[in-house]
């Protein structure tokens, strides 16, 4: 199978780089590298561009006979989204656009698609389901909702199938050492407390001890990057055996504080984590939790490393690795 991972030299997309190279893929990655890395595209080739070009996605297409793509390519960051909405909407939106036009020029009918707990908005209960309400509260999660009401059409129109794959808190790395996050800045928390941890960051701050839950820090739900990349890998298999174009939620179901995130990476680390605390940060909901059954029914899917010291295990021996990149 050729498959086309957009984005894979990014956190995400270069886990499922290697798991498809590993299942035997000829994988190609197309990134312009904006926040990705190109020594992390640990199998196939890398093409370096942009999804704004799209004679350059042209000439990928007509190189390759692509029997699916997936498309991790986007700017991931909610704070930026609200005060740079533009470039929100420009890349997660048009340039996703300019892809779709071309999957659709060159009969690419197999679509797997990075979208985000965050088209939910504001909880109206937990955990989250297919059926919750979409109404997302930022420009991030606007984007990504924006193009999941599109795909329908696309399906409709043209044939194309597609899975949209919604995420809750991506964590963890590669159990091996191999790869992990390294985001510039880094926003999430598991690996900004183990940057506390490991003496390159002062602390972490705590954003709201407020919140209306047992320890009064927010609630999420954290899912290891291999347990996404297997879903993704199923969706594939889905799609390719004819399966009808769905979303799904993938998440563990089970929520874990900020509180208790920092208290697991000082077990984890056996270091101390100095932590501050502020104000809450705009637009978090107090408790996001997913309900993963339909992928579970439909895909087969199930996380395997949901033990959150095992997610801050693998994360914390990424840590260690990064230092060479210093
Ligand atoms: N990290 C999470 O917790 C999380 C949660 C939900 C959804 N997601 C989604 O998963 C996907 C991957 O997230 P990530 O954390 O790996 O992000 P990332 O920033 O590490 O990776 C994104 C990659 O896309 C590339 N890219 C961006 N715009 C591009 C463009 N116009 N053309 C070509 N390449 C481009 C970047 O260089 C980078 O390599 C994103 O779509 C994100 O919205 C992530
Ligand atoms: O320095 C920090 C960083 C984060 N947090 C808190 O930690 C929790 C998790 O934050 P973060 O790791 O930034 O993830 P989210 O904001 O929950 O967003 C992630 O998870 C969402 C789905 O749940 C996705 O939509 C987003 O793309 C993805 O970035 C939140 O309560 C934050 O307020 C802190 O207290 N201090």
């Amino acid at each position: 199978m050729n498959i086309l991972v957009c984005g894979g030299a990014g956190y995400i997309g270069s886990h499922m780089v290697k798991m498809l190279g590993g299942k035997g893929c000829n994988v190609v990655t197309f990134d312009n590298l904006s926040s990705g890395h190109a020594d992390a595209v640990l199998s196939g080739a890398l093409v370096q561009g942009c999804l704004s070009d799209t004679p350059a996605l042209r000439n990928l297409f007509f190189q390759y006979q692509f029997d699916a793509v997936m498309h991790f390519a986007s700017c991931i960051q909610v704070g930026e989204s609200v005060h740079k909405p533009a470039i929100y909407y420009q890349n997660n939106v048009a340039n996703t656009l300019n892809l779709l036009q071309v999957m659709v020029e060159f009969e690419v009918k197999n679509f797997i698609f990075s979208s985000t707990a965050a088209t939910f908005g504001e909880p109206q209960y937990t955990p989250i389901d297919e059926k919750h309400p979409q109404l997302p509260i930022n420009p991030y999660g606007r984007s990504k909702w924006l193009i999941e009401q599109v795909l329908p059409d696309y399906d409709h129109a043209y044939g194309m199938k597609s899975v949209c794959l919604r995420y809750f808190n991506a964590a963890g790395a590669n159990p091996d050492g191999l790869l992990g996050e390294r985001h510039e800045p880094e926003t999430h928390l598991i690996p900004l407390v183990l940057q506390a941890a490991s003496g390159r960051r002062k602390n972490i701050t705590v954003f709201g001890a407020d919140y209306d839950t047992p320890d009064g820090t927010c609630i999420r739900d954290y899912i290891h990057v291999e347990d996404l990349c297997e879903a993704h890998w199923l969706a594939l298999q889905y799609l390719r055996n004819g399966g009808t174009s769905q979303n799904f939620n993938l998440g563990n179901g089970q929520g874990f504080s900020v509180s208790q995130v920092i208290d697991t990476a000082k077990a984890v680390t056996g270091k101390p984590i100095e932590v501050t605390y502020a104000d809450r940060r705009a637009g978090d909901p107090a408790r996001l939790v997913a309900d993963s059954t339909a992928a579970n029914a439909i895909l087969g899917w199930k996380p395997y490393l949901t033990e959150l010291s095992v997610i801050v295990q693998h994360a914390w021996t990424w840590e260690l690795n990064t230092t060479r990149f210093d």
